[in-house]
């Protein structure tokens, strides 16, 4: 009879022999060679093994893009390897406040699907062959999963559990996901290993249709028409519509346009995409940013009358235009300067945008909505607004008292007040901006209350109607003054005129 002592020695023996020979075969036997002798084995444990294997790499494409099934698979091994695996990586996000478990590398976690088992491992490789100067990070370690299960499944694994996976898989990557602020870069850091195309923090900004200062009426109407954008998914797909929606904010300075944005994306739970039109060098770059956004995203291009000239058309008209010729001038100039100072850098073209935000290129991902900004909506271009491009034109205007009320409400906690009437009165004579009233509410220190707190809001009123009268009456002065140097001038072009036509008849007379 064989001793337990003899088959120790025997395994421990045959063990030492097979790491031995497995250091040689390392060490001397070329890796080309091993290469090629790996992949006839596999090729042979193929035809032998009764198992199929699917790979799920973390890069895919040309432009070593994050590959969205491998993000799936991740979030849904996660679910289920918390339970089981030994090995777990732990990640932290929402702003380090909670941690994600992940499978760790090299771990296997087992699935049961409609009564079958099958079983993922999280595989890392050396990229050998890559030299090291055409990448960073990734490009070093090539990360993948393989599913493995019998193949008399092979139908149903393909046709439905790989459905359900990615499926369930990017409910939870939603779920989890931190919103994010992104700003576009500038081309020479559109590498992986780089910064990207775009760079993000993560977005809290604490506005919401609750603290934004508008007409209530209006604030429901723009809140259900996001709730239905963002159900209408087969809606859109049956009219034969991308699934995108097009906002216009306009108004002046301090009306909320910006914080409109933030309320929208607060309410959606979307990502916001602040695209700075300035450093986009021309239209090709502008359509690859465009492509790099995801769903369920905001793309906002903040006053955009200023980051392209939209304006050509409308200046010959504005030069035949003779009143208020001064101030037009003025203006014309200061923004000329201000446009040609970023045309120099960029070469985007009106063409260029519309053709991004309208033409094939923008039904490449889903649920988007593009917002553009702006204080003078008189001067963008149709072509830019019209419906179906911005679908929903919404004025931001001056704090009227339902605006106040809300304001009152967030910085006071106050809902009714003696000064209310008399504050009412002035709003609606003034043109005050909810930026400027909210500042005025805001309590300086602990000693100022409520009291303190609306009377400064009504001496800052009182002053701003002051100005804007006196604002009038010097406009009324210039106005006057301009119109009769208007008819002074026509006096006399009608009087040299007349001395010309005296001239020739005089002339004429004396010829007879
Ligand atoms: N309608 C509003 N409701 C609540 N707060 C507002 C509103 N409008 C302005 N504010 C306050 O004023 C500040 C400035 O507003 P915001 O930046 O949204 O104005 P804007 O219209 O984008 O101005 P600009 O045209 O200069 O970009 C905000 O931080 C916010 O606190
Ligand atoms: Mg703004």
């Amino acid at each position: 009879m064989v001793g337990t002592g003899e088959i120790l020695g025997f395994t421990g023996s045959t063990m030492t022999s097979l790491m031995f020979f497995w250091a040689i075969y390392k060490q001397y036997v070329p890796y080309h060679f091993q290469v090629y002798i790996q992949k006839h084995v596999s090729k042979l444990m193929g035809w032998v093994s009764k198992s199929v294997h699917i790979k799920f790499d973390e890069y895919t494409g040309e432009g070593l893009k994050r590959s969205e099934a491998y993000n799936s698979i991740r979030n849904y091994l996660s679910s289920k390897s918390t339970a089981c695996a030994k090995r777990l990586k732990a990640n932290e996000t929402k702003n380090s406040k909670a941690l994600v478990l992940s499978l760790d590398d090299h771990e296997a976690v087992e699935d049961e699907f409609e009564g079958v088992m099958v079983k993922w491992s999280s595989c890392v490789s050396k990229n050998e062959n890559q030299s090291s100067t055409s990448g960073g990070k990734g490009s070093q370690e090539r990360r993948y999963f393989t599913l493995s299960f019998h193949r008399e499944h092979r139908e149903m694994m393909i046709e439905s559990y790989l459905e359900h996976v990615l499926r369930e898989g990017k409910e939870i990557g939603l779920r989890n996901r931190e919103r994010k602020l992104y700003t576009n870069n500038s081309s020479q850091e559109w590498y992986p290993w780089r910064s990207g195309k775009w760079s993000n923090v993560p977005f809290h900004h604490p506005a919401t249709f609750d603290t934004l200062a508008m007409d209530p009426e209006k604030k429901e109407g723009i809140k259900k028409d996001l709730i239905k954008f963002s159900k209408a998914k087969d809606y859109y797909k049956k009219v034969g519509k991308a699934w995108k929606r097009g906002y216009l904010l306009f108004g002046p300075p301090g009306t909320g346009k910006s914080t409109m944005i933030a309320a929208i994306a607060n309410f959606l739970d979307y990502d916001v995409y602040d695209l700075e039109l300035t450093t986009v060098k021309d239209n090709s770059e502008l359509k690859k940013l465009l492509l790099d956004t995801t769903s369920k995203s905001i793309i906002v291009i903040e006053d955009i009358d200023c980051s392209l000239d939209l304006t050509g058309q409308r200046k010959k008209k504005k030069e035949e235009d003779e009143e208020d010729e001064d101030e037009e001038e003025k203006k014309e100039a200061e923004k000329k300067s201000k446009v040609e100072g970023y045309e120099r850098k960029s070469k985007v073209t009106l063409s260029g945008l519309l053709n991004s935000i309208d033409g094939l290129w923008s039904a490449c991902s889903d649920e988007k909505i593009i917002v553009f900004t702006t204080n003078f909506v008189d001067k963008l271009d149709p072509a830019l607004i019209r419906r179906g491009r911005m679908d929903n034109h919404i004025e931001m205007s001056y704090c009227r008292f339902e605006a106040f009320k809300v304001l009152a409400r967030n910085y006071l906690e106050v809902g009714a007040h003696e000064l209310y009437g008399e504050i009412e009165i002035l709003l609606e004579e003034t043109d005050m901006s909810p930026a400027d009233v909210a500042e005025n509410l805001m309590p300086k220190s602990d000693e100022e209350d409520v009291d303190i707190c609306l009377k400064r809001l009504v001496k800052s009123l009182e002053e701003e109607k002051e100005k804007a009268r006196k604002l009038a009456e010097e406009e009324k002065k210039k106005k006057a003054e301009r119109e009769a140097r208007r008819n002074k001038k026509k006096a006399e072009q009608e009087e040299k005129k007349k001395e010309e036509n005296g001239d020739v008849a005089g002339e004429n007379g004396n010829k007879i």
